[in-house]
Formats: structure tokens, C-alpha cells, sequence
């Protein structure tokens, strides 16, 4: 029989499924009370509030899968469950719609000093003047983000004679027109935006975004709401702004640390909060429980997973030979979603000579993983890749060439916008590695790995000096330096692989040259 822990508050209901199974016992108790049983569980089911750490798996060398109860995965360390060989799933849209009502109730709560009416009246107080609010109607409500949630209020909001606009990098003009809202630029949502808020994952690109200098772009007496995740409204930031006026009040459903004891924020009487309630309904943990449930359940039977988050589905000998090239796919993708930071149409992948042979359908899977990943909340995988580039209003397609571009084997990855295309191709040689070999049209040869700086330029004497002397002043050493052009004298290109991240500073000097007309960082 399976054991399985239940450490967070889930519904009822929702877990019957797995109560009624006679393959499972279920055990529901928080993780420091399972603390001398925790070896025997073969499946974890959490919310955010259990921390799934790697120390926590190492003491539950049973443990074959974690569901997580919702949409983020936060709170679960992605990398050490692949790498103990434990499945991750969750529950991508169980919570959808309760998060975009609460995010709706907070804003008509915050416009409207319901929180702070509502002290006032239980302490027998009748003060009507002091909450004079500001109608939705007829308001500018940015959105950041416009995925599954950012969709939900979008229409929610639309309803309400509100005028949505939405900022968004990976959004296609089909699916914003569709919606009928417009994609903006973020200074644009900054400055014209009433009310704004956040729906995006926490990333390393969105944590900060609404910081001390965005915030400072957008319209005195603004209204900032966050129920997505604490820390992509900057909390410093915000408290200078409401401690100077400039943001006239803020909604937090979510903090940087939870429960957020001893914050400043707190003190603001036009701050209002909730405990991260997004996904607390009695729906949602319906959904969310349910979903979950019969997923583990099928991974205990041993059938296959539809939203697993970290691992492949191939048999052990299939994944070896194919392994090389899932790596040197990931890179790709992930390479063009970073030259291309803008919405996209369509991805289609070409395989030429040997790799044709192997399951094209993995590798193009992990061309997509490799390619989301800078864009979505939860971590994508070859299991579910396909269906979230689908859900993106993108397509994909793969295609068998026999030209091999001169190697024995040759991966072409090529990515459609609106009005920019973007090529990348890449080979695997054996006992020497991945090597990138084409940028657009530009022959290349590459390791993709490490901290990498792109340079586009003129093919004149002196640029490489002048690059090789400002990373020298920044003290920045070069590891490997590759130059590839079309011509002499015309358009090239040089891809550096350097110690260390560099800075803005680096960057910036970088890109006064005048020789230079583009310069991009990556860390693979
Ligand atoms: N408060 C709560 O209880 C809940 C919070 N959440 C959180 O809400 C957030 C959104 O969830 P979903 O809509 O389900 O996710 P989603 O993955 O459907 O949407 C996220 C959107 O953010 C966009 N995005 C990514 N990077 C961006 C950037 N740098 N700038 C602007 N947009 C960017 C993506 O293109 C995508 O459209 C997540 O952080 C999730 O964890 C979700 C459920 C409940
Ligand atoms: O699903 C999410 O991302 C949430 O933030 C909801 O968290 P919870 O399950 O309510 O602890």
C-alpha cells in the first residue's frame, strides 16, 4: 500500500479519490508533525505554505512524487526533486477564476475603503465623510501579466466600463485581440494605468519590476494591487511611495516573506491585505485537491501524468541516446526566447542527418521547454511544453530535412514574430560537445553554456579591440571569443563567453560604441 502526506490544508472532498483508493493510505498531518514517519511516505501533497526542500526529500527516501495544490511551485525545489528522481505535479487552472475574483474584490475594496469603513462601523463608529472612494467605472486598469489570471480579470473588469490595458512581452496581437484588450509597451501601462496589477510568475525579470523607478513612472495617485507573488511590487519601494503620497493605496494579497511580521507595509492605513486568500475558496480547493488527486493516483498505477512539471517520460535507454541533443535543444530554445523578447507565432524545429533518427517529438519538446521557460510561472518540462506553447496562441512544427548543413547531425530552431524571424542552429559532436553553429546568417561555432555576451557590429578593424579593452576596464576576463560575418566589411557578429555575469555598466558602455548596434547577455 502507498503512504501519502497531506501536510497543508486541503479539501475533503477534493482528496476523495485518494481516501476511497484501496492502493493508498492517507496521512494528513503538517511535515513537523510526520517528523519520525517521514521515510515511509511515497507521495507529498502541499499548498505554498510547505517549504519542500531538498534536506526534506533527503529525508524521505520513499518519496516518487510531490502534488502541488495549486499553480505555484515556489515552495518546492524543482532541481532537487529531479534530481532525487521525485515527480513534481500541480494544478495549473484549478484556482484560476477564485484569484481573479479576489484580485477584483481587493481592488473594489481598496477603491472604495471597505477594509477601513468596516473597523470603523464595529467600533461604533459613523464617520460616512472619511470614505468618500473612486468608481471602476471608467478607470484605466493595467494589467502585468495577462496569462490565465490576467485573462479572468481582464473580462471581469471589461464588465465593469473599466478600460483595460495590458503589458505583457509574450502576448501575440491575436490573443489581445481576442480579448479585446491592447498589448502596450511597460512605460506606456506605467503612465497611463489608474490602477495596476501584477499577474505574473516570480522571475528574476518581473521580481522588482513595479520597483523605485517604475513606480516612479506612473501617474500620481495611483492605486497598486499584487496577488500573484510578494516581491514583483519592490516592498521598499512601495513604502516610499505611499509614505510620499505618490501611490494613493495598495492591495497585497502576497508578501516576500509570509506571514509578513514586523513589515512596514503594514502600517499604512491605505494598504489594504489579505493572507494570501487568492486561491482560498471553496471551488478552487475543490479543483485543486481533485486535480492533484487523480493525478498521483495515476502515477502510483503507474500510468502517465498530464501536468508533471520536471520529468520525461522515455525509457531510461531511449533518454541516453537522446540526451545530448535534449540538452543542446533546451539551450536553443531557450537562447531565441531571449534574442526574441517579443511575442511570437510560431516555432518550428528542422532535423537534419542523424538525429532525424531518434523521437524528434522529445527533442522538440525540449526546444519548446527551453523556449517558455523565461516566460511562464511554473517550470516547464517535456511533458508539458506542448500544451502550454498551445495555450500560448503559439504553434510549433517539426520538419525532417536531408541537408545537413556539412554535420553529421544539425538542429535548426526558427522563431516567428510579428515582424522579426529568428534563426539558431546547433549540432552535437561526440567527445567535443554542443556547439552552436548558425545565428540568423551567420555561420558561428559556440559551447552554450556559462555567461555569454552577444555582440552585433561592423565588420571594421579596431571593434574587437575596443570590446576586448572595455571588458578589460570592467575588469571582466574573456574565456572564448567567436566572430562570424557575411561578408567582409558588412554585418557581423561575436559571441563571447565570459567569468561572471556582467553588469548594466558593462553593457552600457558597451553599446555606446559606434560600431556596435546591438549587445545582449546570457546565462546558460
Ligand atoms: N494569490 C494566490 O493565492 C495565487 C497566486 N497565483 C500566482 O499568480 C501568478 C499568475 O498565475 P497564472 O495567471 O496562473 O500564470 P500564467 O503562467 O498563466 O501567467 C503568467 C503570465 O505572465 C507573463 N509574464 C512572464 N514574464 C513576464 C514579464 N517579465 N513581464 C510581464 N509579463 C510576464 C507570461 O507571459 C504569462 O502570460 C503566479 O505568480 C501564481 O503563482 C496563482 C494562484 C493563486
Ligand atoms: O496556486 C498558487 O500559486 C497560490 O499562490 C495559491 O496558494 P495556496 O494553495 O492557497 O497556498
Amino acid at each position: 500500500m502507498f503512504q501519502i502526506l497531506v501536510s497543508d490544508s486541503m479539501s475533503s472532498e477534493g482528496l476523495k479519490p485518494l481516501l476511497e483508493s484501496p492502493l493508498v493510505n492517507v496521512v494528513q498531518k503538517k511535515v513537523d508533525e510526520a517528523a519520525n514517519e517521514l521515510h515511509i511516505f511515497d507521495a507529498l501533497l502541499v499548498r505554498s505554505a510547505t517549504k519542500v526542500t531538498n534536506e526534506l526529500m533527503k529525508k524521505m527516501p520513499n518519496l516518487k512524487i510531490i502534488g502541488r495544490a495549486g499553480v505555484g511551485v515556489d515552495n518546492i525545489d524543482i532541481n532537487a526533486a529531479t534530481k532525487n528522481g521525485v515527480v513534481v505535479i500541480n494544478s495549473p487552472d484549478g484556482n484560476t477564476i477564485s484569484t481573479a475574483e479576489h484580485t477584483f474584490a481587493m481592488m473594489s475594496a481598496l477603491m472604495r475603503y471597505i477594509p477601513q469603513a468596516y473597523v470603523t462601523v464595529k467600533s461604533n463608529e459613523w464617520n460616512r465623510g472619511a470614505f468618500v472612494g473612486t468608481e471602476l467605472y471608467g478607470k484605466t486598469l493595467g494589467i502585468i501579466g495577462f496569462g490565465r489570471i490576467g485573462t479572468e480579470l481582464a473580462k471581469r473588469a471589461q464588465a465593469f466600463g473599466m478600460d483595460v490595458i495590458v503589458y505583457d512581452p509574450f502576448l501575440t496581437e491575436e490573443r489581445a485581440h481576442e480579448i479585446g484588450v491592447r498589448n502596450h509597451t511597460l512605460d506606456e501601462l506605467l503612465t497611463a494605468a489608474d490602477i495596476i496589477t501584477v499577474h505574473t510568475p516570480l522571475t528574476k525579470d518581473t521580481k522588482g519590476l513595479l520597483g523605485k523607478y517604475n513606480i516612479g513612472k506612473t501617474k500620481k495617485g495611483v492605486y497598486l494591487i499584487n496577488c500573484a507573488r510578494g516581491g514583483i511590487i519592490d516592498e521598499d519601494a512601495l513604502v516610499h511611495y505611499l509614505e510620499n503620497g505618490h501611490v494613493k493605496g495598495a492591495a497585497l494579497d502576497v508578501f516576500v516573506v509570509e506571514p509578513p511580521v514586523n513589515n512596514k507595509l503594514l502600517k499604512f492605513s491605505n494598504l489594504i491585505a489579505t493572507p494570501h486568500l487568492g486561491a482560498s475558496t471553496k471551488e478552487a480547493q475543490l479543483n485543486v485537491a481533485a486535480q492533484v488527486s487523480e493525478q498521483v493516483l495515476r502515477f502510483l498505477e503507474g500510468k502517465p501524468v498530464a501536468s508533471s512539471i520536471n520529468l520525461p517520460t522515455l525509457s531510461k535507454e531511449v533518454f541516453q541516446k537522446i540526451q545530448p541533443f535534449y540538452q543542446l535543444a533546451k539551450k536553443m530554445g531557450n537562447l531565441s526566447s531571449q534574442f526574441m523578447k517579443i511575442p511570437v507565432k510560431e516555432i518550428s524545429i528542422q532535423y537534419e542527418g542523424s538525429v532525424a533518427e531518434l523521437e524528434t517529438s522529445f527533442i522538440t519538446k525540449s526546444v519548446l521547454a527551453g523556449f517558455l521557460e523565461p516566460r511562464v510561472d511554473t517550470t516547464v518540462n517535456e511533458v508539458n511544453a506542448g500544451l502550454i506553447t498551445k495555450e500560448r496562441g503559439i504553434t510549433f512544427s517539426e520538419k525532417i530535412s536531408s541537408n545537413t548543413s556539412g554535420y553529421e547531425n544539425c538542429l535548426a530552431v526558427k522563431v516567428t514574430g510579428n515582424k522579426h524571424v529568428f534563426e539558431i542552429k546547433g549540432t552535437y559532436i561526440p567527445n567535443y560537445g554542443e556547439r552552436i553553429i548558425g545565428i540568423n546568417d551567420f555561420n558561428i561555432d559556440f559551447y552554450p553554456a556559462g555567461h555569454l555576451l552577444y555582440i552585433h557590429h561592423c565588420d571594421k578593424p579596431g571593434v574587437i579591440g575596443r570590446v576586448g579593452q572595455i571588458l578589460g576596464n570592467h575588469e571582466v576576463n574573456i574565456a572564448t571569443m567567436q566572430v562570424g560575418r557575411k561578408e567582409k566589411g558588412g554585418e557581423a557578429i561575436m559571441m563571447l563567453a565570459v567569468d561572471h555575469s556582467l553588469d548594466e555598466k558593462v553593457l552600457h558602455d558597451l553599446k555606446a560604441c559606434d560600431d556596435i548596434s546591438a549587445v545582449k547577455t546570457f546565462d546558460l
